[in-house]
């Protein structure tokens, strides 16, 4: 078992920074049903570009490396503690050298781990099983879609869909129901894992599982394989798009699974996950610890089709996204008049510096003083990966992350600093949409995921403050150039994400009537 740590090493690197093959496929088909020349379109044109930056530069595809989650089938007899300690290591040096992001966050004190290991990380599975290799899968799935997971218990009354009973039909609305309520939030379009009963823990773990079959399977399970089928042609209809702007593409694949559940229990849970679908696995050869296969097709072997019209190619100055939008530079800081001339649907292309901050930065400002003036400042929700050398800093992977749980400091914060601009992704409430109106503000969606693109336009790190609360949470100071980000909440109280949120509200309603009796 010499060689177990480097193979597990390798697969951690395989599954954070190249995509396989199967999901890469998926991600093509969404983008040649999606009309290329609107914000959806230039959102997967974005995440297209960034699958094979990701895999260029052996960086992570998304900044949130997620919970790494092993799944190990060994053969009788195998060693567990010493597969167990080995995985450890591989998850500590690939944290040393930056294609996991230090993720482990003690959950009273916040004080981050630095190395991915503290209690509950990195979760491994054993299991044992009568051939003779080790199979060991990892999937590494974010924190955003993670809160996106949903889990209902039938009978219920679901919002637009009415009575959801204990038949497949009821099952039918819980799952259109689970994409609607996601939005764009888990950076769709997304693929989900549904687990039919069970109880409230095996049922997410079932759900869980069903993200470890490949995409092109077919359900043994007739009926099931029916209404993967009927989910994937039908949440489509939701409308709600790519990052939730809208658009023909929302989720990218379904794969349900069952088990029995108790009589008094009827749980359907959803497990969401993000188009940074990161799941790989491997062989092992268990005299050598060595690699004899992977379990799912590289990425290498799939290329993305051509990027044409991405975010990069609109900030370089060609058409942006036709008809919705005018396409505007920002030099930081921002005067209120430049941010009054902005309207929902303007690409904005930002130049200068930008200070990254979420979830400890936002409760610390509430009470506090900012460490530098942030009048007519740029602030990014952002937890970049970052590596420091000799020279300093380097950010080596920093896309945007979900706004929504910013929410009830956001508008405050905005009024009290004098901050112009706030980059996210999902989108923010009425308490910030109010603010921004009244202060002279502007919520600017960047393309969740795509951490390589954003890293790029990242020039020079000027400077940190509160590295206590870890490189996530700490706030950075990042000269950019080139930041292209659209503008989904405005001045004039406008916002597309409210806009989204109730036409797929209504749509959502057209499902109401039984399919599967
Ligand atoms: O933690 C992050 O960087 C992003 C997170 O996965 C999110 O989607 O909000
Ligand atoms: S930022 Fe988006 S792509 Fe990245 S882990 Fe979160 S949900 Fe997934």
């Amino acid at each position: 078992m010499k060689h177990f740590e480097e193979s597990m090493y390798k697969l951690i690197v395989e599954t954070s920074t190249n995509l396989p093959g199967d999901v890469r496929r998926a991600v093509n088909r969404g983008r040649a049903a999606e009309d290329a020349a609107t914000r959806a379109g230039l959102a997967l044109a974005t995440i297209a570009q960034n699958i094979e930056m990701a895999e260029q530069e052996v960086s992570p595809i998304c900044q949130d490396t997620g919970m790494p989650t092993f799944i190990v089938h060994t053969p009788v007899g195998a060693n567990q503690i010493e597969m167990k300690r080995a995985i450890y290591q591989a998850v500590v040096r690939a944290t040393k050298d930056g294609k996991l992001r230090p993720n482990s966050v003690d959950s009273l004190t916040g004080a981050n781990s630095g190395d991915n290991l503290g209690p509950g990380t990195p979760v491994i599975h054993f299991e044992q099983w009568e051939q003779d290799k080790i199979d060991v899968r990892l999937i590494l799935k974010g924190g955003g879609c993670e809160n996106k997971n949903i889990q209902y218990s039938l009978p219920t009354e679901l919002e637009g869909l009415g009575k959801a009973g204990r038949d497949l039909d009821g099952i039918r609305k819980c799952i259109l129901h689970s994409i609607y309520q996601a939005q764009g939030q888990g950076c769709s379009a997304g693929f989900i894992g549904v687990g039919i009963g069970g109880d409230r823990t095996t049922g997410y773990e079932l759900a869980k599982q069903q993200l470890f079959r490949h995409l092109d399977d077919v359900n043994p399970n007739e009926d099931l394989a029916k209404l993967e089928d009927y989910i994937l042609e039908n949440a489509n209809k939701l409308g709600i798009g790519t990052m939730g702007f809208g658009g023909e593409v929302t989720l990218l694949g379904c794969k349900i699974g069952v088990m029995n559940r108790l009589p008094a229990s009827f749980f359907v849970s959803v497990a969401y996950n993000c188009w940074a679908f990161r799941r790989q696995g491997v062989m092992i050869e268990p005299a050598t610890g060595e690699i004899a296969e992977w379990l799912y097709e590289a990425g290498n072997e799939v290329r993305m089709n051509a990027a044409s019209e991405t975010a990069a190619a609109a900030a370089a100055g060609s058409a942006g996204v036709q008809g919705q939008g005018r396409e505007i530079v920002l030099q930081t800081p921002i005067s209120e008049e430049q941010i009054r001339s902005l309207r929902v649907g303007d690409v904005v292309v930002i130049r200068g510096e930008m200070h990254t901050g979420r979830d400890a930065l936002h409760k610390y400002l509430m009470d506090h003083d900012a460490p530098i003036d942030l009048n007519g400042a740029v602030i990014y929700h952002c937890g970049p990966v970052m590596l420091k050398d000799e020279e300093g800093w380097h950010v080596k992977a920093a896309g945007p992350t979900t706004s929504i749980r910013e929410e009830p400091y956001q508008g405050e914060i905005l009024k009290k600093f004098g901050i112009r601009a706030v980059i996210g992704k999902g989108g923010m409430g009425p308490k910030t949409l109010q603010a921004l109106q009244e202060h002279g503000g502007v919520y600017l969606n960047a393309i969740g995921g795509a951490a390589q693109y954003y890293a790029e336009c990242i020039k020079k790190v000027n400077g940190v403050d509160f590295m206590e609360f870890g490189i996530p949470e700490a706030m950075w100071h990042l000269e950019v150039d080139g930041f292209a980000a659209i503008v989904t909440m405005d001045s004039h109280g406008n916002s597309l994400h409210a806009d989204v949120s109730k036409d797929s509200a209504a749509k959502l309603a057209m499902f109401k009537d039984p399919v599967f009796s």
